[in-house]
């Protein structure tokens, strides 16, 4: 089955938890077949250059699981024949091969939220026709209850058992804090069964993970009580591994599994070190400095190639007087030159010379601008998927996401079919753990601003968005066109809209997004997106402040290089602050080590109480569609932040089911499409990660092969690697 179980999966998963020839089509810019980019082409996995000795090595406890594999056919695709009707519909072979296509067609609308024999039904009855069925189906999936509603009833919370082993008081002294309020302190807890997700009560007969919230640690030998032994190990890199980043070469030397745990109390020692300024310090410091002016919220705007987004994003900015009237009178001219005046708001965003003459966003823009009660950083994304990487880089900094479809007909259900990026940038921003959303339902003027249109986009859209894990009241559907400008920063006074539509503007539902909550009391860690050269002494990085805060002084430690760096400066939009909290995009500027030790992926974190450093990890995996079944081997792109690496799937765990995430299957032979799975993988090079319960931000991996993304997980368990 198509994507069907895909939508659900993550509905369960987050329960809890182009080119030349175009220019004078409104639109249209991009090939929507055009072959993948040398980009791309350099993530897809080539076998024969694998590090196959991740598991090949014969040090790892990898042996072949027999168990519960009868002849094999657990890994091959097919749908049950059963589960159709088939025997009684008696159909021809051809019928039946139509029924079967007209399926996978709607399971990629719809998911799994209608069974398999009320669609053939539904598809017999409408004579195969997919479009008339997938209305019928939609129909029917709005009609019946949300899965997510019917779980709350039924599924009691994970139940919390007492600690059985210590853990870190790095946890215990972590909090949050909102712009308005601080939330309780976490309680660290090692609770029974697999935990971030939506957990039934495992039946008598399933069998449970136990696992621990806390961090594994490998044997260690202690130096000194201080846990100096642990520290040297962790900051003095390079004589044995290589690090993950750039031009360095692989290296392994981890441990097996079994020895996790041995150094746990000099680890938690180290880890838990009590931070130099107090939590309540940070607190006053944040209130302080941010107490006073108006919340910041970092938006980025997804959706398929030509959906708009530029040209609404710029309309926007220049409607907000964001943009000069000189500028804007210069952009006219130039694009009317080159026969691109339909981009005339795109170029507002889309700055450099390619982006423009191809018509395409590629990179992502940036701009800022206010609401009534909020400062926004606009995250201008690309469409195409030959630009996803980019994508992911400024959704991974990102509170919040603006999903912008083309209402006009046969483009909305382009993007939205199986291969458009209506659908895989609103899973990625959900797996991201964006849980925000504004749909924008742009170009509504090239349907003469049509009711029965728009509500056929939303009902679409709101099945595929429930399923997907976004709540419903956290999804806000507007109506737009961003070349005409209406409805976006003022209510729309236009009849043919004011005669139906009496919901807010644009601008109203950007300021009615929530502000996230803002680890500002965990350990300081920031992801590093770029790398350049400053005016004065030293380098820059920019990135997002995950957690903590940061001042200029601080000393940092570059991970996984392992050295440590002063902070001489910070910069938000060019402007110098005196403290970076987490949220803030910055850009710091570092003294005391060589540039060359650095990459984009990178993470500047607390040398007292740094960030675990791992080639091999274990995560939680939704597994999205599939072209070949995942086996013991399989080699996957890796996007962790900014961060991507090779990395190869070297032990599958278990299989778990999909709602109450009990096992199913302890070490599976393979994993199919559509499910949920615990799996060990190795990165060629060490790269750091925290675990999803301790630093949610961080503890999220993005599996993608081929281009196309494979699955989403959270990371369980981290083998910290010593040096
Ligand atoms: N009729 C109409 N055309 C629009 C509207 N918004 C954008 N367009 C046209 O759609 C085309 C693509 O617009 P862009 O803003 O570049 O689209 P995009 O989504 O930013 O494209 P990528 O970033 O490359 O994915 C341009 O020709 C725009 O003029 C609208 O509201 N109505």
């Amino acid at each position: 089955i198509s994507d069907c179980c895909t939508l659900y999966l993550f509905h369960v998963f987050f329960c809890i938890t182009e080119y030349e020839g175009y220019d004078d089509v409104y639109g249209h810019s991009v090939e929507d077949d055009y072959s993948i980019s040398p980009s791309d082409a350099a993530y897809v996995f080539d076998r024969s250059k694998a590090q196959m000795s991740a598991y090949m090595a014969g040090d790892e406890d990898i042996a072949e699981e027999d168990e519960g594999v009868e002849d094999g056919t657990e890994c091959t695709k097919r749908r049950d024949s059963d589960t159709l009707g088939l025997q009684n519909r008696n159909l021809s072979e051809i019928d039946e091969a139509r029924l079967r296509s007209c399926l996978d067609e709607i399971r990629n609308v719809i998911g799994d939220s209608v069974s398999e024999a009320l669609l053939a039904d539904i598809i017999l009855a409408n004579d195969f026709d997919v479009a008339k069925s997938l209305d019928a189906a939609l129909s029917n999936a709005a009609s019946s209850k949300p899965p997510s509603k019917i779980r709350k009833e039924e599924v009691p919370l994970p139940q919390r058992e007492p600690t059985a082993r210590p853990i870190t008081a790095f946890r215990a002294d972590e909090s949050t804090i909102s712009a308005t309020s601080v939330l309780p302190v976490l309680e660290p807890v090692t609770i029974s069964g697999p935990p971030p997700l939506p957990i039934k009560v495992v039946p008598a007969v399933a069998k449970t993970v136990n696992v621990t919230k806390g961090f594994e640690v490998l044997s260690v030998k202690q130096d000194n009580e201080s846990g100096e032994g642990l520290r040297a190990a962790v900051l003095t890199p390079r004589t044995q591994s290589p690090i993950s980043g750039r031009g360095t070469p692989s290296g392994r030397d981890t441990p097996n599994m079994g020895e996790c745990g041995e150094g746990d109390g000099v680890a938690r020692e180290f880890r838990s070190r009590p931070p130099r300024v107090s939590k309540e310090e940070i607190l006053a410091k944040y209130k302080n400095e941010r107490g006073e002016g108006k919340e910041h919220l970092h938006m980025v705007v997804i959706g398929h190639v030509d959906a708009g987004k530029s040209t609404l994003m710029g309309r926007l900015l220049l409607e907000l007087g964001q943009v000069s009237k000189k500028t804007m009178h210069k952009y006219e001219q130039e694009s009317k030159k080159l026969g691109k005046q339909s981009f005339v708001y795109a170029w507002i965003l889309d700055e450099t010379g390619e982006e423009r003459s191809r018509g395409i966003t590629m990179d992502v823009g940036q701009s800022k601008f206010e609401t009534k009660s909020k400062l926004v950083t606009l995250l201008d994304a690309p469409g195409h998927k030959d630009f996803i990487p980019n994508m992911i880089t400024g959704a991974t900094q990102a509170d919040v996401a603006l999903l912008v479809v083309d209402a006009t007909r046969g483009e909305f259900e382009t993007g939205f079919e199986s291969g458009g990026q209506t659908r895989e940038h609103a899973l990625l921003v959900r797996s991201l753990g964006v849980s925000q959303l504004g749909v924008v339902v742009n170009k509504l003027d090239t349907v003469g601003w049509s009711q029965e249109r728009f509500e056929e986009i939303t009902s679409k859209l709101s099945s595929f968005l429930r399923l997907a894990g976004f709540k419903e009241s956290d999804v806000t559907f507007v109506p737009c066109s961003g070349l005409t400008g209406e409805n976006m920063v003022v209510k729309s006074t236009a009849g043919d809209l004011t005669s139906w539509y009496t919901g807010p503007c644009l601008l109203e539902v950007i300021d009615g997004f929530k502000t996230p909550d803002r680890p500002i009391t965990k350990p300081f860690r920031m992801s590093v997106n770029d790398i350049f050269k400053g005016m004065g002494a030293g380098f820059c990085v920019s990135g997002r402040v995950e957690t903590g805060m940061v001042q200029p002084g601080d000393k940092v430690l570059v991970s996984p290089f392992g050295e440590t760096a002063i902070i001489k400066g910070l910069t938000v939009d060019d402007m110098p602050i005196l403290t970076a909290f987490a949220g803030d995009c910055i850009s710091a500027t570092i003294s005391g080590m060589d540039q060359q030790n650095i990459s984009v992926g990178y993470i500047l974190c607390d040398p007292q109480r740094p960030i675990p450093i791992t080639t091999r990890f274990q995560a939680r995996l939704v597994i999205f569609q599939l072209k070949v079944p995942i086996t013991k081997g399989y080699s996957v792109v890796m996007h962790h932040q900014s961060l991507v690496e090779q990395a190869v799937i070297c032990k599958l765990v278990a299989q778990l089911h999909k709602s109450t995430g009990a096992v199913v299957k302890a070490k599976p032979r393979c994993l199919t499409g559509n499910s949920v799975a615990l799996v060990e993988l190795e990165a060629t090079r060490p790269i750091c990660l925290e675990l999803y319960c301790d630093i949610k931000e961080l503890g999220r991996v993005m599996l993608r092969v081929g281009g196309v993304t494979i699955a989403a997980g959270l990371v369980t368990k981290v083998r910290w690697k010593l040096f």
